[in-house]
């Protein structure tokens, strides 16, 4: 008995199956507190705990796995989660689990209408949720059980702090139904070396005493139960100077993606060279009327200064679709991802794109950052000449746009005569090519960045660039994979941006070829049939 899902982490591992929990179920809204003062008093102290075992986990785990425990420490902390907890107990006489769970629900609900990046954020604050109910409550947390021998786990989908504390000794390989590429738990699998298959639909319901999972392939197969135990060779720590480069000195930097001051420091922190990929509107997605000029100066200034002296691109706002912000609502869409959304947004309102642009140059010069501007959801090279001309009149030197439509990357060369360098959304460029909504679990498969369709477009993109000797980077995910990143710099990517968690892993790996060897597995990977085929040929396994 075989099933499919998505590959994300490589390598074939063999053991015995170990569940993973499933999450608490939803609290009983009942009774209603004898004293609601002292119920709601519990709360704080119960988020304190649970964020003191999240740090006390941190700190027996490293780089980004660190990072991924203390941030999610931080939600379980956050104030505005707390009080919106304390008043529901006090205002509306809900026990405290439940409070705790109305309101964290309620964020959940504004990261997943967010979609992208933050959406993926909710299984985040999902789990401080459950940590904080099960706290509350005095049963044991929900998660991993402790494994007492290496073992295939298989959950619904798992939450960071879980993916990021496990063992790479204990744990032979990774399965869960749900999830898509870019999650944070693909992103730790590869990073901790464990082989992993997300979305993989049906394993829940696998009757399976012990698994073979190929994190190459995606194709996760009942075992029998006695067959030996398949371990995959991990490699070691990501070893890196600093510098984005190829071993021959080919320069390719790499980036950190942020969308808050706390992204900047940790993409600062991990050793990103600069920011390739600021999402502006990241800092309004709550806000009911649009942030005055001084406002947005000091929101965006707060997000540089941690590279000053270092070249950041910030993205003018990408409103519409998955990412709507109330003052720039469009009309009821039938296709959102399809209509009024990023630049698109500015040709009816440019009032709101010149105000923006004025406050990210007076930010560039609070901060000291060495500030260009792009624009997301470009299609043709007069839209991007119209906005390259309101950055510059706006001050600004640097006039940049996204190629995440495929018109865009079919006009990649009319597009660079305009403006100054172009940076690819991987994300939407996939969406769009494969008419694939990014959003489904369903689709998965086609929004993955192993697909030679998608990468063929990287190259018109790239020997555009290079014809025209301007600079051609990546921000979408496909930037954060080691091994791709390598592709991506053989087909004429001048720079990678990701997540704090994966800089260091990147440049690493772009630090052990040569760009010749970059090329030449590109030419390969180009040829190849299908992403399986292309991700085998990269890792220089027999493609056959
Ligand atoms: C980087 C991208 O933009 P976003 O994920 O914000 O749509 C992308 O589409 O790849
Ligand atoms: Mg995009």
């Amino acid at each position: 008995m075989k099933l499919s899902g998505v590959a994300v982490s490589p390598g074939r591992a063999r053991g015995p199956v170990v569940r993973v929990a499933e999450p608490l179920g939803e609290p009983a809204n009942e009774p209603a507190p004898e004293d609601p003062q002292a119920e709601a008093a519990r709360i704080g102290p119960a988020t304190q705990v649970v964020a003191a075992r999240l740090e006390a986990l941190s700190e027996n785990a490293s780089g980004e796995a660190a990072t991924i425990l203390l941030t999610t420490a931080a939600m379980a902390g956050d104030p505005a989660l707390i009080s919106e907890a304390e008043r529901l107990v006090v205002a509306e006489g809900l026990p405290a689990p439940r409070a705790i769970y109305e309101s964290a629900n309620g964020f959940a609900k504004t990261l997943a209408s967010a979609g992208g990046y933050l959406a993926e954020r909710v299984r985040d604050i999902e789990d401080v949720r459950d940590r904080v109910i099960a706290e509350l409550l005095g049963v044991e947390p929900p998660g991993v059980p402790a494994l007492s021998t290496p073992s295939v786990l298989v959950a619904r989908d798992l939450a960071p702090a879980d993916t990021a504390g496990l063992d790479p000794a204990k744990v032979l390989a990774l399965v869960t139904e749900e999830g898509g590429p870019t999650s944070h738990t693909a992103i730790l699998a590869r990073a901790l070396g464990i082989p992993a298959v997300v979305a993989a639909r049906g394993v829940l319901s696998l009757d399976a005493g012990a698994l073979l999972v190929d994190g190459d392939t995606g194709v996760v197969e009942v075992a029998d139960a006695d067959a030996p135990v398949l371990t995959a060779v991990a490699s070691g720590p990501a070893e890196w100077d600093g510098s984005g480069s190829t071993s021959d000195g080919h320069k390719v930097k790499v980036l950190g993606n942020v969308g808050s001051p706390a992204d900047a420091r940790a993409a600062a922190d991990a050793g990103a060279e600069g920011v390739g990929l600021f999402r502006t509107e990241f800092c309004y997605l709550d806000a009911e009327a649009e942030p005055s000029v001084a406002e947005q100066r000091a929101a965006y200034a707060a997000v540089l200064t941690p590279f000053a002296g270092k070249p950041v691109i910030v993205r003018t706002l990408d409103a519409g679709a998955d990412k709507p912000l109330a003052f720039l609502s469009p009309e009821a869409e039938p296709n959102p991802a399809l209509g009024v959304r990023g630049l698109r947004v500015a040709f009816d309102r440019p009032d709101v794109l010149d105000r923006q642009l004025a406050a990210i140059a007076d930010a560039a010069s609070d901060s000291g950052a060495e500030v260009s501007v792009m624009a997301p959801m470009v299609a043709t090279a007069a839209e991007a000449a119209w906005f390259a001309d309101r950055v510059r009149a706006a001050g600004i030197a640097r006039a940049g746009v996204m190629i995440e439509i495929p018109a865009a990357a079919l006009s990649a060369k009319e597009i660079l005569d305009v403006v100054d360098f172009v940076s690819v959304g991987t994300n939407d460029l996939a969406q769009y090519t494969f008419a694939a909504d990014r959003q489904l679990g369903a689709v998965a498969t086609l929004n993955d960045p192993w697909q030679p369709a998608l990468l063929r477009l990287l190259k018109l993109i790239g020997d555009a660039a290079k014809a025209a000797g301007k600079p051609a980077g990546v921000c979408g995910e496909a930037a954060a994979d080691p091994l791709l990143a390598r592709v991506l710099t053989g087909l004429g990517v001048t720079s990678l941006s990701m997540n704090a968690p994966a800089v260091r892993a990147v440049g690493a790996s772009l630090a052990t070829v040569t760009l010749a060897e970059c090329e030449e597995i590109a030419a390969r990977v180009l040829n190849s049939p299908d992403p399986v085929a292309a991700r085998k040929t990269a890792r220089g396994a027999d493609a056959g």
